[in-house]
């Protein structure tokens, strides 16, 4: 998976990616490395692209609110980046929305409940039926833009 964070979720990143190392995880870290501000679209999208290029399966992107990086995800195609708070809508973004990038803010969650939002994610299966109709509407809905119609 890769991981990203901006200054404000660099010290969460760095927790989530020894933990996830820790598990067996294979972790490509995108930065940011420091505590010095850094802006979160750089992050976000490095996460998105190498989830989009196949290179990582999933991305875990963390800033101060877990909006902005959400934001910035969700423009790279075939991203359906979800920013979860709680173990019950990290379980949403997988099973109803095939969420394939979490994005956390580490202002509004502490460290563990992070954590178990991570493993709730990793470990909630996709739900497909139903919800396969939903999200090929959403691919549908981004493809229109890629091709220049609405
Ligand atoms: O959604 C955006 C994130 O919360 C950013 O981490 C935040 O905007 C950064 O703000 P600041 O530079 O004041 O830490």
């Amino acid at each position: 998976m890769a991981v990203g964070a901006d200054h404000g979720g660099f010290a969460l990143k760095e927790r989530l990616a020894a933990e996830l190392r820790d598990r067996g995880h294979a972790v490509t870290d995108c930065g940011t490395h420091s505590t010095e501000s850094a802006d979160y679209p750089d992050f976000a999208h490095a996460v998105a692209r190498h989830v989009a290029d196949g290179s990582c399966d999933v991305g875990i992107v963390v800033d101060g609110a877990g909006i902005g990086s959400a934001m910035t995800a969700n423009k790279v195609p075939g991203i359906r980046a979800a920013t979860c708070w709680d173990v019950s809508s990290a379980q949403n973004s997988r099973e109803h929305n095939h969420a394939n990038v979490l994005s956390l803010g580490a202002g509004l969650l502490g460290e563990n409940l992070a954590l178990q939002v991570v493993y709730a994610w990793l470990a909630t299966p996709w739900g497909g039926e139903r919800h396969a109709r939903r999200v090929n509407k959403i691919t549908e809905y981004e493809g229109r833009y890629l091709r220049g119609q609405r």
